[in-house]
């Protein structure tokens, strides 16, 4: 049975949990996916990084927590030294979960872009590399013959990426807009409330919602990354950053909030796409108070949503766990298994 052997780049909530994954159902997934997972390298920045090619004890990573000693202890090294880790480790596939950097992708970019000169196959969560270099490392994947996978960097482990390129085939899609970021959501929902803001934001970050910075999600930074990735990825826009109007909700005030519950509406952060009759792309991500029959109005806690507009099927949406550490972590996984049926041409579900 084939075993892949795997690197976490970057050993926070989600990577941390893919190993909690590994190694507490290591014989379920080799019985029921046909593969094996071995993680032979860790590198994180408050651990330093450890490369074992017979295979981690995931028990050990797993308890250290950086305020107990780095990875020098168990022959690796304090240093985070992720260039060399990732061009010379054994590992087939590269697990890039390091923050998200908005500007420029960095330096996630380049962990990237390293495994795949390396001809190691990539899946990331992180929007950064997708968002801003998103074709040029597609390209570079495909050059040497290795994946680029990144399902969970829109809306977590709920397939959105793969399931809209693979099953709207025959469908044109003219837009789509959606409530993309769980942690704006979940504060948005907690300030209806009476909690707040900061108390709600404590909530989110404490629940795995948030970004290290969590501005990127109140101010809409994250989203704008998810409408770039949807819109390059599902409308072929050939958008930038730039054309990704961007607007958060640190306007939306408490007082906001109740007045437009009274007024039968409800604030959410939206994120938007469409195209013109030009075929040009307007896009954006700003705050908009819904009526609450509007299908978005009612899409609760960390829950996302997205409605592609179909010339055939009109409106078809897309609803699930938009962020979390587990969910976030299943589509790293659910990667893994796209890549494994695309190299075995078995069945994948995902
Ligand atoms: N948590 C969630 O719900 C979701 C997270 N994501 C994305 O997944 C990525 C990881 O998220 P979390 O695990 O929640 O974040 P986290 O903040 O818990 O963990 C990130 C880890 O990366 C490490 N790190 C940062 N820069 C590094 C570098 N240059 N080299 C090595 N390690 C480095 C940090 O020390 C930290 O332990 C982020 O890019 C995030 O935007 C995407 C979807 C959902
Ligand atoms: N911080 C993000 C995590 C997923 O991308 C969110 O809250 O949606």
């Amino acid at each position: 049975m084939t075993t892949y052997d795997i690197a976490l780049i970057g050993f926070g909530g989600v990577n941390r949990t893919l190993a909690e994954l590994v190694a507490a159902r290591g014989d379920t997934l080799r019985s029921e996916l046909g593969f094996g997972l071995r993680v032979v390298a860790i590198t994180d920045l408050r651990l330093g990084s450890l490369v074992q090619p017979e295979g981690i004890d995931l028990g050990m990573a797993l308890n250290m927590d950086g305020a107990s000693g780095t990875f020098a202890a168990h022959g690796g090294s304090a240093d985070t030294i992720n260039e060399s880790v990732i061009r010379n480790c054994t590992a087939d596939i590269i697990c890039e979960a390091t923050f998200t950097n908005p500007e420029d992708g960095e330096p996630a970019v380049s962990h990237v872009r390293w495994a795949l000169e390396s001809n190691k196959s990539v899946c990331t969560t992180n929007k950064g590399p997708v968002a801003i270099r998103g074709a040029e490392l597609t390209s570079l994947a495909e050059q040497n013959g290795v994946h680029f996978e990144f399902e969970g960097a829109v809306m977590s482990g709920t397939p959105v990426i793969r399931l809209a390129k693979k099953m709207f085939a025959g469908l044109k899609l003219n837009g789509f807009e959606g409530i993309l970021n769980g942690t704006s959501n979940y504060v948005l929902g907690r300030m209806e409330a009476g909690l707040d803001f900061e108390a709600a934001i404590s909530e989110a970050q404490k629940l795995g919602y948030a970004e290290a910075n969590p501005a990127a999600d109140i101010e809409g930074y994250d989203v704008q990354l998810k409408v770039l990735i949807l819109a390059n990825e599902l409308l072929d826009a050939g958008i930038e950053l730039k054309d990704v109007q961007r607007q958060g909700i640190s306007t939306v005030t408490p007082e906001k909030i109740q007045k437009a519950s009274r007024e039968g509406l409800r604030w959410k952060l939206v994120g938007s796409a469409r195209r013109n009759v030009d075929g040009s792309v307007t896009a954006g991500v700003s705050p908009v108070a819904l009526p609450l029959d509007h299908g978005l109005a009612g899409v609760s806690g960390a829950t996302n949503a997205v409605s592609f507009e179909t010339d055939l099927l009109g409106a078809v949406t897309v609803s699930g766990p938009g962020a979390g550490r587990v969910e976030t972590a299943y589509a790293l996984l659910s990667d893994i298994i796209a890549m494994h049926a695309a190299r075995t041409g078995a069945a994948a579900h995902v």
